[in-house]
């Protein structure tokens, strides 16, 4: 009864802690208590077995099914805290063990059991975390990829819509409003016509470059379409916007772009659009669109508002 009370109140007592401070910061601590009472518990057992004065082999099973339940729930967390959690109770049990008048062999055949089970449980406690991490990480990388332009490493048409939406949702609610510039390149078939879609693309991946540099970090850039870029200026009033607009536009046209093919001069021409109210963002996304097309109209490398 002495051995088996320890775990029993530990385990009220994280209920009770689940009650009364559920955002409290005592999860881990508590996990490893938890897990080293019911590992003092089964060293208890098996010491009064090999003491002749135990309780009998069932007890001990089910002591064990209660540990290895405690165990697997720590291991999750890699070996750190199987070292102490295995490591006293082992210290112990060797105590126990030497303070009776065992024979080498009876030694070994008492302790060899627990000391391998503690060797095998770090080691699998070591490859379940790698494993664990490895699978976060690949999580990780995917949702990136599924929100990523490949060739300019920008936010892909899916993620800058989500940002939009959230934004636009914002502006109707609490009136910050938001403007929109979009940038699209001026005669880039030719560029892709002249020195080939290779050379293009190193124009891209350069325009994204230069055009981020300018943003700020609450600023959102991202890849619209083929050779469109759209950026979100939350809280930009118009003539904020138009000063970033043409800023981008002399961040591209000031420098030529240094490609395999040589040195080339690419402009832009922009379109600016703000936020009006409007019940969806593709109607300031349009506005913007229509600003960008009068800007090609009165002649490109310049910037124009809707
Ligand atoms: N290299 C490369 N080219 C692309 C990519 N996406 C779109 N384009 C090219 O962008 C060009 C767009 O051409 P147009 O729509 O005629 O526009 P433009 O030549 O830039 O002319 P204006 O916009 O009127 O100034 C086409 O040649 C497309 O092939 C891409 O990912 N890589």
């Amino acid at each position: 009864m002495a051995w088996r009370l320890p775990p029993v109140v530990t385990a009220v007592g994280a209920l009770f802690l689940n009650w009364r401070l559920p955002e409290g910061n005592w999860p881990r601590p508590m996990l490893v208590l938890y897990c080293l009472s019911g590992m003092l518990m089964m060293t208890g057992l098996m010491a009064e077995h090999l003491g002749g004065a135990g309780e009998g082999e069932g007890f001990m099973a089910k002591g064990l099914v209660v540990v290895i339940a405690l165990v697997a729930v720590l291991a999750t967390a890699g070996a750190r805290d199987l070292v102490l959690t295995y490591g006293i109770p082992a210290l112990a049990l060797g105590w126990v063990v030497m303070g009776q008048s065992l024979s080498a062999v009876e030694w070994f055949s008492a302790l060899i059991h627990p000391m391998l089970m503690a060797v095998l449980g770090i080691v699998v406690a070591e490859e379940l975390l790698r494993v664990r991490l490895a699978a976060f990480a690949a999580r990780q990388e995917l949702a990136r990829n599924a929100s990523t332009d490949v060739l300019t490493g920008l936010a892909n048409r899916r993620a800058f819509d989500e940002r939009l939406e959230a934004e636009h949702a914002r502006s109707l609610r609490v009136g910050s409003g938001y403007a929109l510039v979009m940038t699209d390149l001026d005669h880039f078939k030719h560029v892709n016509d002249t020195w080939g879609h290779e050379v293009g693309d190193e124009v891209l991946r350069e325009l994204a470059q230069r055009l981020v540099s300018v943003l700020r970090t609450e600023d959102m850039l991202g890849r619209w379409g083929g050779e469109e870029f759209m950026a979100l200026l939350p809280g930009a009033g118009e003539r904020e916007a138009m000063t970033v607009a043409e800023k981008l536009r002399h961040a591209v046209a000031d420098t030529l772009f240094a490609t395999s093919a040589g040195s080339i001069p690419v402009t832009t021409s922009l379109g600016v659009a703000v936020f009006r109210g409007e019940q969806l963002p593709g109607m300031v996304a349009r506005r913007a669109d229509i600003a960008l097309y009068a800007a090609k109209e009165n002649g490109r490398n310049r910037s124009e508002t809707a």
